[in-house]
């Protein structure tokens, strides 16, 4: 809906009306359609001011009408009306202008934001072009390459960068809608000639190929496959090179191909999931809107490695304060000058002075006494966290919430070590943990709604995505990686090159396939993980028996690089090699291979061709399958959780939107048929047996994902 009022005698003011972001829904076009009608059909009104309730301008397109059968006035011809009203048109920005909402401001003569306001094209993130005129109206207001900058990363800017590029032409700090009618006022009566954006011709640039190419090269390298930055490129071209109208359709035919695709499915689907996430629930019913979180002011950090120091920096930069122990007093003078240096560096970024006098740091356990929250994260080994849990536990006040960060040990041991076992959770974070957005919040059998709902308050204020999960070996993210990574090895028992897995995966979307991701966080971490579980044999059998464990197939591989110290990339060497330990760009080994055919030599094994089909199939079914089993579980409340956790903790393209989405995408009967394909010709490995939940849904004529849930509850209510 719009409201329409008149003010100051002669300004028809018109206030989109569609908490809490003024979305541009059906209704809310149709009230903007008649109320600018209204205002320019009434004589006593000079100029006009549009301006959104609540503080927020307009946050764009309805995403959840895309989709729909989108009924209500389209928004090309309705921005097109206002552009070309005979009387001055204001837009008075708060809070967000974005997408659809900064195209209506582009179609208004004149702009007026507030100093805290952002403004943006973020359609890329979801999967579109800004195709109400945006692609070509920004361009001939700001030029080329800005343009290009803001419609292809669909970053947001602030009201002073809006002015500085153009995009706004006043900034107050006062009343915005105010300051808007008053300007409104003076400008009545004044010439529009200037101030329609599509009349501009586009700035010209020395060498517009040069700069498309450019732009072209950039988006491929970053898009992995993502089509809609390619799109947005096209598009901006057309701004430069055709005159507006011929732009225009440009524009829309480029949006058509997109509006329909899978990727802005994907991309809507994740912008949604990342919302639901928040409404967590636990499996025994406890919910996000029933749990109040318990404020926390003053937090520690019990460790101060790589994890900690993060940890640290993430708390002191969202304002609170903490004290930071680390009981060996070496590393505790390096991890002082880490932290400041991470906070100075930061702060910079930023353009804030750093955080530095938040964080006291301390040898002593016992200088935890009065804090709230305490994260510890100590090396990752059950006996030394049982017994740093045990002290803490008797030195805190009473009340105080226990998190350990750990990347998949039971919490349920751990909060069995304290007084107040209802206080402990899991906090995983992921390296480097000031960076990394993903938290999973790990609840055990007695952990309280009150602690869960603590620390996801408590990831949300430190700019965290936080999923409360169950608590289970690997949580969510790691349990599914395991059988991710156990095929990627099978492969190459089988035939394939660490080279030809990782393409596979990379021409998928991920940033890094599974061998250059490994060697990246150290092959050590899971040998040790192994070794802990008693994987790792020393005797050197051969044939069947050497690759089988717990009577299912297992693979050596990892074992033995480890064993010949490559470790990946700090050792140089590892899956691949590097010029230097440290070394970031990998190289096939020759080593590795003459290693390989060795292998599979005194294994027995016969080499065969295996195609990039097989290579996603085998990783990201057996990877989905685990998903399947993690909800039936109850592990993770919705196959949104998993999906969330995937694409911000384990670079899963967005553009496929989640495992789950991707399997929802395939088709369920036909991720259900390869598995079984698959597991029959590997009986012995049961991450390729599929779960019973995918058969039910199969069973239950694959339903959409939002109707998961459905299935899922009557899986647990047969159990
Ligand atoms: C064949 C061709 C057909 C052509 C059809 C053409 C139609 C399109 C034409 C032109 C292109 C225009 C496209 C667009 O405008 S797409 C939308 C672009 N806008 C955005 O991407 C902004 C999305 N929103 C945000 O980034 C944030 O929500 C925020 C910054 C505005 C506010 O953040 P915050 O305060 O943190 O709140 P939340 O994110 O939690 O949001 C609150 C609540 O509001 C919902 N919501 C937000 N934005 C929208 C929206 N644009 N549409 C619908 N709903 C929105 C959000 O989902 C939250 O609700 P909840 O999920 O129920 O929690």
């Amino acid at each position: 809906m719009a409201q329409y009022t008149r003010v100051s005698g002669s300004v028809g003011l018109i206030t989109l009306q569609n908490p809490p972001v003024n979305a541009l829904s059906a209704a809310v076009r149709q009230g903007i359609v008649n109320t600018v009608q209204r205002a320019l059909s009434e004589p006593e009104v000079k100029s006009v001011v549009i301006c959104g309730q609540k503080g927020a301008f307009c946050g764009g397109a309805d995403i959840k009408e895309f989709g729909t059968n989108m009924s209500g006035p389209p928004l090309v011809p309705m921005i097109h009306a206002i552009e070309s009203a005979v009387k001055p048109v204001v837009a008075a920005i708060e809070g967000v202008a974005l997408g659809g909402g900064l195209e209506l401001a582009l179609g208004c003569h004149y702009r007026i934001a507030h100093s805290k306001a952002r403004l943006g094209l973020p359609e890329v993130t979801l999967g579109l072009l800004p195709a109400a005129g945006g692609t070509q109206r920004l361009p001939r207001l700001i030029g080329v390459p800005a343009a290009l900058d803001l419609i292809t990363t669909g970053r947001h800017v602030t009201a002073t960068e809006a002015l500085q590029l153009g995009i706004v032409d006043q900034i107050t700090d006062h009343n915005t809608v105010d300051v808007a009618v008053k300007f409104a006022l003076s400008v009545a009566g004044q010439s529009l000639d200037s101030r329609r954006i599509s009349s501009y011709p586009c700035p010209r640039h020395s060498d517009f190929d040069a700069l498309f190419e450019a732009a072209m090269q950039k988006v491929h390298q970053s898009a992995r496959g993502a089509i809609a930055p390619v799109a947005c490129v096209q598009a901006v071209r057309a701004a430069a090179t055709l005159p507006y109208s011929q732009g225009m359709e440009r524009e829309k035919e480029l949006m058509a191909t997109l509006f329909t695709s899978g990727q802005a499915r994907a991309l809507q689907y994740c912008f949604f999931a990342q919302r639901a996430v928040g409404r967590w629930s636990m499996s025994s019913g406890a919910r996000w809107d029933t749990s109040k979180p318990r404020p926390v002011h003053k937090a520690a950090v019990i460790g101060l490695g790589t994890m900690g120091r993060g940890i640290a920096v993430a708390l002191a930069q969202a304002g609170l304060s903490v004290v930071a122990v680390e009981t060996q007093e070496k590393q505790l003078i390096e991890a002082k000058q880490a932290v400041t240096g991470m906070l100075e560096r930061g702060a910079k970024r930023r353009g804030v002075t750093p955080a530095l006098d938040k964080i006291t740091y301390s040898p002593n356990i016992q200088n935890v006494a009065d804090v709230d929250l305490i994260i510890e994260a100590v090396f990752e080994d059950m006996a030394l966290k049982e017994k740093v849990f045990k002290q803490l536990s008797a030195v805190c006040k009473p009340g105080t919430f226990l998190c350990t960060n750990t990347s998949g040990l039971d919490i349920n041991r751990l909060a069995s070590q304290t007084c107040n076992p209802e206080l402990v959770v899991g906090m995983h974070f992921f390296a480097p943990a000031h960076v990394m957005k993903l938290l999973e919040v790990v609840y055990g059998p007695r952990s309280s709604p009150h602690a869960v709902a603590t620390a996801m308050h408590l990831g949300k204020k430190i700019g965290k995505v936080s999923v409360a999960v169950g608590n289970c070996r690997g949580f969510v993210g790691n349990r599914m990686l395991k059988p991710y990574l156990e095929q990627a090895l099978f492969l190459l028992e089988e035939g394939a090159t660490p080279e030809q897995v990782d393409q596979a995966l990379e021409e998928f979307g991920f940033a890094m396939g599974v061998f250059r991701m490994s060697d990246l966080s150290g092959l050590d971490v899971g040998w040790r993980v192994r070794k802990a579980d008693g994987l790792v044999t020393s005797d050197a059998t051969t044939g069947q028996q050497a690759r089988i464990r717990q009577g299912h197939r297992y693979s050596p591989l990892g074992d033995l690089l480890c064993e010949q110290g490559r470790f990946g990339q700090k050792t140089g060497r590892g899956w691949y090699q590097y010029d230097k330990p440290g070394s970031r760009v990998a190289k096939p080994d020759p080593w590795l291979q003459n290693f390989l055919e060795e292998y599979r030599a005194r294994h027995g094994l016969v080499v065969r061709r295996i195609d990039h089909q097989e290579v996603l199939e085998r990783c990201l079914y057996s990877l989905i399958n685990e998903g399947f089993r993690i909800l039936e579980d109850g592990i993770a409340a919705g196959p949104e959780d998993i999906d969330v956790i995937y694409m911000f903790g384990y670079s899963w393209p967005r553009h496929r939107g989640g495992p789950m989405f991707y399997a929802s995408m395939v088709g369920l009967a036909r991720v259900l048929e390869r598995l079984e394909y698959y597991h029959q010709a590997h009986p012995d490995v049961p991450s390729l047996h599929p779960s019973t939940l995918l058969r039910k849904l199969v069973a239950n004529g694959s339903p959409p994902i939002h109707k998961w849930r459905e299935v899922i509850k009557k899986l647990h209510s047969q159990l």
